[in-house]
Parts: structure tokens; C-alpha cells; sequence
């Protein structure tokens, strides 16, 4: 049968992010999408416009009608935009018991747009992260949730350390706000204290938006497959590299990643991207 997992994040009207960028993400790879939409934003590639959040209740009753007919294998969460929200999130997962939870703690979209109110990040560390099979937060994300300043690799580690004090198994803070100009390098601590680099090529490119969704949806889809959280993070980190390697050039802002990418790189000789991993 085929494995079927479950988004729980905004709609982006310009189709890059949040819940599209999951869908088709997860459609890519193989997996069956269930969605439950947290909030509408008016977005293209130059911005958000307008945030329309869903009323609490909106979440739980899409929560529960995806609970008790599916059998999800593993899911995501991306913009919940309240503290609200985030209780009818962490709620729905405890109630369906639901493993394999990728927690990607999405703040603020790349134009510069608020996608999580200040006053919810108590509610994500309190409620979510206790749930989180990994959070993967980008660096300025990682900065609010450990309340420290990322500025090298010591201090990089420091505030993995802190954001898995909150209660998440795991962590994957990406790089893709680095200042390493060739690479983009992802590091991963667990509770056991083990971490990896998972680093690849830096690609000069302004079509960047969705990239954080589409390489958490990647990694909860080689979750939901039974891959190990190393295997699925290799395959996300290949995939979201094929995403911005093949440019759509699509509106005239921060344009979309290219989904179709990754499959189309898998049936070329040699067209599967490389991916670095340092113990
Ligand atoms: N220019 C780039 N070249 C290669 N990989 C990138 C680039 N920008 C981001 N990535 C990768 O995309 C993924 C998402 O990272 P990031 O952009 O930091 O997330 P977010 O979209 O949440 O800000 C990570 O695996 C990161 O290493
Ligand atoms: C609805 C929605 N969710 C998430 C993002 C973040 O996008 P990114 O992956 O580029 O950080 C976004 N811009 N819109």
C-alpha cells in the first residue's frame, strides 16, 4: 500500500512554499498527501500581502478528518502561524498518536513577512518540539528558538544543544542563511550527542523560495518510506540540490525550487547530486 503522510502548513498563493511546495514534494517522491491548511497567505515570489489564518477549530476538524480515516506514516508541520494553532497541532498528534514528526518551525518568509506571532514560540518549544522526531529550523530560526547568536561553528552546536533541550530527538539546523559562499552546509545533533555535516555546493541562484519546506517534506517522505533519519536527510539534501540546480525562472522575485528535478536528475547518468557528510 502505498505510505501516506500529512502536512500541516499555510497555502502560498504563488505555489513555491508551505502547503504546495509539500504536495508536490511528497507526489515527487512517491508518497499519498493528506493536508490539513493552518492559514491563506496572498503570496507570490516578491512577497506576502495578506496572512488569513484558519480558526483554531478549522485546524482541529481537518486534523481529526485526516486521523480517523488515514494512516499516516509520518508527517510535517510548517506555518502555524499562532499559539493557537500550535495546541490543536500538537493535540492532533498526541491523539492519533502519529510518529515521524518533522518539525520545521517556519518564523518569517523570505521577503521579510511574519509567519509565526512572537508570543507563539513559547507554545512551539513547550508543545511541539517535545513531539518532534527532528526540527529543522534555518539559522535566523534557530537564533529565536535558542535565544543565541549562531556566528561560527561552536556557537552553531551550542544552540542545537539548546533547541534540543526543549524536548525534539533531534535537530537539523540548515545553512542555507550561511556565510559560506561555496557551501551549504546542514548540521544534524541528536540526544546521544552524535552530529554530522551534510554539506554540498553552494548554488548562486535567486529562485530560493520554498527551499526550507520542500527539504523538510523530502525528509518526512523518506520517513514515512522507513529510511533512517540519516538515509532521509541525505535524500532531502539531494533533493532540494536538484530543486535549485535546475532553475524555472518563474515571477519576478525569489522564484520557486524545481520539484521535478530530483526525478529527472535520477534518470540520468550520473545526474544525482553529490552530497558531503562529515562525522
Ligand atoms: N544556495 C543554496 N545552494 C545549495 N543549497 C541551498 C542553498 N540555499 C539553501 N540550500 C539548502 O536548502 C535547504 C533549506 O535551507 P534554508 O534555505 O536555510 O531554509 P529556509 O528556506 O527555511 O530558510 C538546506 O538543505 C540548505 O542547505
Ligand atoms: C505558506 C508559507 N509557508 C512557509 C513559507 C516559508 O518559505 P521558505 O521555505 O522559503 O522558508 C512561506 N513563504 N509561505
Amino acid at each position: 500500500m502505498i505510505r501516506q503522510v500529512l502536512t500541516i502548513a499555510g497555502s502560498d498563493s504563488g505555489g513555491g512554499a508551505g502547503i504546495q511546495a509539500d504536495i508536490k514534494t511528497f507526489q515527487e517522491l512517491g508518497v499519498y498527501s493528506t493536508s490539513v491548511v493552518t492559514a491563506v497567505t496572498a503570496q507570490n515570489t516578491l512577497g506576502v500581502s495578506e496572512i488569513y489564518p484558519m480558526a483554531p477549530k478549522a485546524v482541529k476538524a481537518q486534523l481529526i478528518a485526516v486521523g480517523e480515516d488515514f494512516d499516516i506514516a509520518a508527517l510535517k508541520t510548517g506555518m502555524l502561524f499562532d499559539a493557537e494553532i500550535i495546541g490543536e497541532t500538537a493535540s492532533g498528534i498526541q491523539q492519533f498518536g502519529w510518529k515521524n514528526v518533522v518539525v520545521d518551525p517556519v518564523m518569517i518568509a523570505k521577503g521579510g513577512a511574519s509567519l509565526l506571532q512572537q508570543a507563539a514560540v513559547e507554545a512551539l518549544k513547550e508543545y511541539l518540539l517535545p513531539l518532534a522526531l527532528v526540527v529543522t529550523p534555518n539559522i535566523p530560526e534557530a537564533e529565536v528558538i535558542s535565544g543565541m547568536d549562531i556566528k561560527d561553528t561552536v556557537s552553531r552546536r551550542q544552540a542545537a544543544a539548546k533547541i534540543l533541550s526543549f524536548g525534539a530527538d533531534s535537530v537539523v539546523i540548515k545553512g542555507g542563511h550561511g556565510t559560506d559562499p561555496h557551501m551549504a552546509e546542514d548540521f544534524y545533533l541528536n540526544q546521544n550527542g552524535e552530529e554530522l555535516l551534510f554539506r554540498s555546493p553552494r548554488i548562486s541562484t535567486a529562485q530560493t523560495h520554498g527551499t526550507g519546506c520542500t527539504f523538510a517534506a523530502a525528509l518526512t517522505t523518506g520517513l514515512a518510506k522507513g529510511q533512517s533519519l540519516y538515509e532521509a536527510i541525505y535524500t532531502a539534501k539531494q533533493f532540494i540540490q536538484a530543486a535549485l540546480s535546475e532553475e524555472l525562472h518563474i515571477g519576478a522575485g525569489h522564484g520557486p525550487t524545481n520539484h521535478a528535478a530530483y526525478q529527472k536528475s535520477m534518470c540520468r547518468k550520473g545526474g544525482v547530486h553529490h552530497v558531503e557528510v562529515v562525522r
